[in-house]
């Protein structure tokens, strides 16, 4: 497939048929790159540009060219977030190292700021149809990182010490690394499509608050579920919801998204309501909240953005 430039999309867009969302909810912008332009019949009618031998000889050197770029874009932007990954992950462990903060904040800091950066960090990717996969690239580095350190002999202690509860290594295999298969999944759905971004609001947004507030605030518990509490569960809801909106905004903002806001409040907020009832159930013990929340959320996104 012919790469398009990364052009920021704010200067190029132009509407394309209605996107697979189907009812409005959202247009998805297409991009048009020079490539395109150039190939276009008014181009060439109104350019004279030569034969047609030597029109096909340009396009496909420009074509070459275009592609080369978003390559190079996107393996810089890829080592630059995997460089924020272990800037991120050194930076806790050395919080928690001397005793700025608790081991297990330090867990939940990581737990909300590695997902809500690495979604909002999308958009220096170049603006090809692979450059999801660069992004994925990262969560897919960071989850062998996990794997080997959870079953090595002499695992990282930088890893452990800032994304354990307590310490061992083989929890890296638990938690954090259905955590990093999560945001591997959400990149797939990518910049053109709200239920990615939704699916890490509510498992990085809204989860990882729900631990914060319903540790500090969760007196009453929920009926069918003690370890759980409202002000936990209202915690996530809320936040869960207020970060959707606001990553919607963003990609709309920068172009990529066109949501119809009077029915997308709602959307999100069915959303938001299924990822946190899921959350709130007695499963932790046989499935990990990193993989109920994310896919309660995407396929209530799913549901409720595609039909
Ligand atoms: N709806 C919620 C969610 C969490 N909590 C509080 O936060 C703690 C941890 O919540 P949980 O989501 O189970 O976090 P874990 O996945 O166990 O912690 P970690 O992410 O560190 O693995 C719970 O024991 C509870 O005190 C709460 O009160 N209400
Ligand atoms: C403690 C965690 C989950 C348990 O609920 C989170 C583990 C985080 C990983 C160790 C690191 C993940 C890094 C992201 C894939 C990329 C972040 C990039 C961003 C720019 C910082």
């Amino acid at each position: 497939m012919a790469a398009t430039l990364p052009l920021s999309p704010i200067n190029q867009p132009h509407l394309c048929p209605r996107s697979r969302f189907g009812n409005n909810a959202l247009t998805t912008h297409r991009f048009c790159s020079p490539n395109f332009l150039i190939s276009s019949p008014c181009f060439i009618g109104l350019t004279g540009m030569g034969s047609a031998s030597q029109l096909r000889a340009r396009h496909s050197l420009i074509s070459s060219a275009v592609a080369t770029n978003s390559l190079l874009h996107d393996v810089a932007a890829t080592v630059a977030v995997l460089g924020g990954a272990y800037a991120l992950v050194l930076s806790f462990e050395s919080l928690t190292k001397r005793n700025v903060i608790q081991q297990r904040l330090s867990r939940k800091l990581v737990h909300i700021l590695s997902g809500l950066l690495f979604v909002l960090a999308w958009p220096i990717f170049s603006g090809s149809s692979e450059a999801r996969y660069f992004a994925a690239f990262v969560p897919l580095v960071n989850g062998l990182r996990l794997v080997i350190n959870g079953l090595s002999v002499s695992p990282n202690s930088t890893l452990i010490k800032s994304v354990t509860r307590e310490g061992r290594p083989e929890e890296l295999l638990e938690g954090p690394l259905f955590y990093v298969l999560a945001l591997l999944m959400s990149a797939v759905f990518w910049r053109e499509s709200p239920i990615g971004m939704i699916s890490l609001a509510m498992m990085c947004g809204g989860d990882g608050i729900a631990d914060i507030m319903g540790r500090k605030f969760g007196s009453a518990k929920i009926p069918y579920n003690p370890r759980k509490s409202w002000a936990g569960s209202i915690s996530m809801f809320i936040f869960g919801f207020f970060i959707s909106i606001g990553l919607l905004y963003y990609y709309s903002s920068l172009g990529y998204l066109n949501m119809n806001w009077e029915t997308t409040f709602q959307r999100v907020a069915i959303v938001s309501m299924v990822a946190t009832v899921v959350e709130s159930l007695p499963i932790t013990d046989q499935v990990d909240d990193n993989v109920s929340v994310p896919l309660a959320t995407i396929l209530a996104a799913y549901l409720c953005f595609e039909y």
